[in-house]
């Protein structure tokens, strides 16, 4: 069996070349696709193939892919977590010095000057004094989302001298275990913004999330305080903000999300959507990717996608049954009996649900035949059934 990979965007050679030729046809102008492997193109109206099996995003949000839609069919989203992280750190942290050292207009300040030799020296002189910032030791940093980027922005601030403030009722145990130890944790969204001297926002965009800081919001904020948004557009009201910015309740506004609606305004920075082009979060990202990818397509093991939880059984010998399913009663024993009608015998099993969704693993120690697979998929509240052939006999 050939997986046909559709790409979008610009993938890292480091991720394409992890997958064996031979096993892998890959590129964007693949038709028929069994997976798509994604940065931040959209792909909310794009037609999906019927073959469609997994999408991969080498990279951390997934809001431009359609995951409710792909979900109702049983079709996992992959994505790579902390893959980027370091590299959107450095930006933030990038961000934080231009909010408080106006590095932006020095800049461009620099390179409007004309003259040469000691009257630009005292034009340089002359003009400094409209840049003076602040220093960070002592100021209050509060980081909205302590996941992947924001425990490392949190530990990175600590380090410069900053006392930081985190908010995120989702914190996981992994990530509370790297957060250091003087991180403050927020009660509320409302009490981190009305004690920061900066608020850096490292949330997913979700229905949940959108407009996340808004005109009530800002409002609360401290008069002068930095907002750093370098996690998405959507999270915040771009019009609040930069009303906010104008009157000067806000002390700047720095983003990784450029709209025309931001640019040559004081105080307010906009960089490219910048945060994870590095050469080694983009290989990173496009090989998690790829690995999440392959473990799926080969083995129908499970790491790292945002609407399955992890499934991952070592193989045996024989073929193997992966199936998605709704999460209802007596799906598991369905799929057993269909395999028993069909004379295979279980060899292993492996059943996890998360929310609505379920996903079965069952190897058995012959081979599922396809049309064994396509009745099991043919079962009310079976979304995908999927017949894997065993190791040995993969070309
Ligand atoms: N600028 C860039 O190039 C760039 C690069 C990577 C990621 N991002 C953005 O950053 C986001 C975060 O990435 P990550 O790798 O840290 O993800 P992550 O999943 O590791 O962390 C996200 C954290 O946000 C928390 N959270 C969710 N809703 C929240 C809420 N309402 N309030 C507070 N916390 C909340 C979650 O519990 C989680 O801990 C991504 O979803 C993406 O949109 C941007
Ligand atoms: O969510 C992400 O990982 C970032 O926004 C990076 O997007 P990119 O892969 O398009 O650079």
């Amino acid at each position: 069996m050939i997986f046909r990979i559709k790409t979008y965007n610009n993938i890292n050679e480091a991720g394409l070349e992890a997958f064996p030729r031979g096993l892998y046809e890959v590129g964007s102008s693949i038709e028929s696709e069994d997976a798509v492997l994604v940065r931040s193109a959209r792909l909310h109206e794009q037609p999906l193939s019927p073959n469609l099996k997994a999408v991969a995003r080498a990279g951390a949000g997934v809001n431009n892919i359609p995951v409710d839609r792909l979900s109702e069919q049983g079709i996992p989203v992959f994505n790579a977590p902390g893959a980027n992280a370091n590299a959107v750190k450095e930006l933030v942290i990038a961000g934080l010095f231009m909010g408080f050292r106006n590095i932006a207009p020095a800049l461009e300040f620099v390179e409007r000057i004309e003259g040469e030799g000691e009257s630009f020296e005292k034009a340089v002189e002359a003009g400094k004094k409209r840049f003076v910032g602040r220093e960070l030791p002592g100021r209050r940093l509060g980081v909205v989302g302590l996941g992947a980027i924001g425990g490392q922005v949190a530990n990175a601030a600590r380090s410069l001298g900053m006392e930081v403030i985190g908010y995120d009722p989702g914190l996981t145990v992994e990530h509370a275990w790297r957060l250091a130890s003087d991180v403050r944790q927020a009660r509320s969204l409302d009490e981190l913004l009305g004690e920061s001297d900066v608020v850096s926002l490292h949330v997913p965009l979700m229905d949940k999330t959108r407009d996340l800081i808004n005109e009530r919001r800002i409002a609360v904020m401290r008069p002068g305080a930095v907002l750093l948004n370098f996690a998405r557009d959507g999270l915040v009201d771009r019009e609040a903000v930069i009303a906010s910015v104008e009157s000067e309740h806000l002390g700047g506004y720095v983003t990784d999300f450029p709209h025309p609606d931001l640019l040559k305004r004081e105080r307010v920075v906009a960089l490219p959507h910048l945060g994870a082009s590095t050469g080694e979060a983009e290989a990173n990202s496009a090989v998690m990717a790829v690995q999440n990818l392959r473990d799926f397509l080969e083995n129908g093991n499970i790491r790292h996608s945002v609407n399955f939880p992890d499934v991952v059984m070592p193989r045996t010998d024989g073929g193997r049954l992966a199936v998605a399913n709704a999460n209802v009663p007596n799906m598991v024993g369905q799929v057993g009996t269909a395999l028993a009608e069909a004379g295979l015998n279980i060899v292993d099993l492996l059943n996890r649900s998360q929310g609505e969704l379920a996903y079965t693993l069952v190897d058995v120690d012959g081979e599922v035949p396809e049309t064994v697979a396509a009745a099991i998929e043919a079962i009310d509240g079976v979304l995908k059934a999927r017949s894997i052939a065993p190791v040995s006999a993969r070309g």
